[in-house]
């Protein structure tokens, strides 16, 4: 069989007088080399794409982690400039893409901000600056110019017993890194929760009564999907769920 194709979500950057449409490459390498499959970056380009002519020839979508912030408006709430900085152009594109991926049974696999960005595309709310919420864990980064310092492991998640996450990783508990400062509020339609930290920050989740395999995390298996079990066996399984919808796709 040849291999899968996935889509994955960009940033839109201005960098030298133009705006590019970009995904990190941590990303992009943990689905070629985690997932062996093929990452095709979708250009935020909005309403002026025919998204399910696009989703008719991949066989999964990865939505990717960001500095920016989901737009509050489309979850009910004023933006404000704090809360910046906002991708209004990739919200216009991976909102509709990602409703639209669960509703055909494409995977998809939605990382940070696109597990947020999956919550709202569902009809969930998110919280923001949580690390000023009573009780709640601060789960930025470290400050720091080296990625490995920032992306460091930082706090230990509880699986769901039963659930999804617990069927791809065991019931062994990990710790994970942690790069946020916004968080799932009200679930979006259909989402369960499949690991939680400490403090209650929902950290994984999943789209029961799904079509096709959605599994979505607030922290980042891609950063170190060469090297740590859990992150290596999330990839593996976003893999082999998009190997057997290209299957499924193309009548193998
Ligand atoms: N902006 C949102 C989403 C967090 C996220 O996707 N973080 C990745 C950032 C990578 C980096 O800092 O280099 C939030 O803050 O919750």
């Amino acid at each position: 069989m040849t291999k899968p194709l996935v889509l994955v979500t960009a940033d839109v950057k201005a960098v030298d007088g133009y705006n590019w449409h970009a995904a990190v490459s941590t990303y992009l390498q943990a689905v070629l080399k985690g997932s062996d499959a093929i990452p095709m970056i979708l250009p935020s380009l909005g309403p002026d794409l025919d998204l399910d002519a696009a989703l008719d020839q991949v066989d999964g979508v990865l939505a990717t982690g960001s500095r920016s912030n989901v737009n509050p408006q489309l979850y009910g709430r004023e933006p404000t400039e704090e809360n910046g900085p906002y991708d209004p152009d990739r919200d216009a594109t991976t909102m509709p893409l990602l409703k639209r991926a669960v509703e055909r049974g494409v995977p998809v696999f939605a990382i940070c901000r696109g597990m947020q960005e999956l919550n709202v595309a569902l009809g969930g709310t998110l919280l923001t600056e949580i690390q000023a919420i009573e009780g709640r864990k601060d789960h930025r980064a470290p400050v720091s110019e080296h990625q490995e310092e920032r992306f460091r492991i930082a706090h230990p998640v509880e699986v769901t017993a039963g659930g999804s996450l617990e069927k791809v990783l065991g019931a062994e508990p990990f710790e994970v890194n942690s790069l946020h400062r916004q968080a799932l509020g009200d679930l979006g339609n259909g989402l369960t929760i499949e690991a939680l930290a400490e403090d209650g920050t929902i950290e994984a989740v999943s789209l029961t009564d799904s079509p096709g395999y959605v599994l979505a995390t607030q922290w980042h298996p891609e950063y170190w999907v060469t090297t740590d079990g859990p992150s290596k066996r999330l990839f593996a399984a976003f893999g082999e769920a998009v190997r057997a919808y290209r299957e499924k796709r193309l009548g193998l």
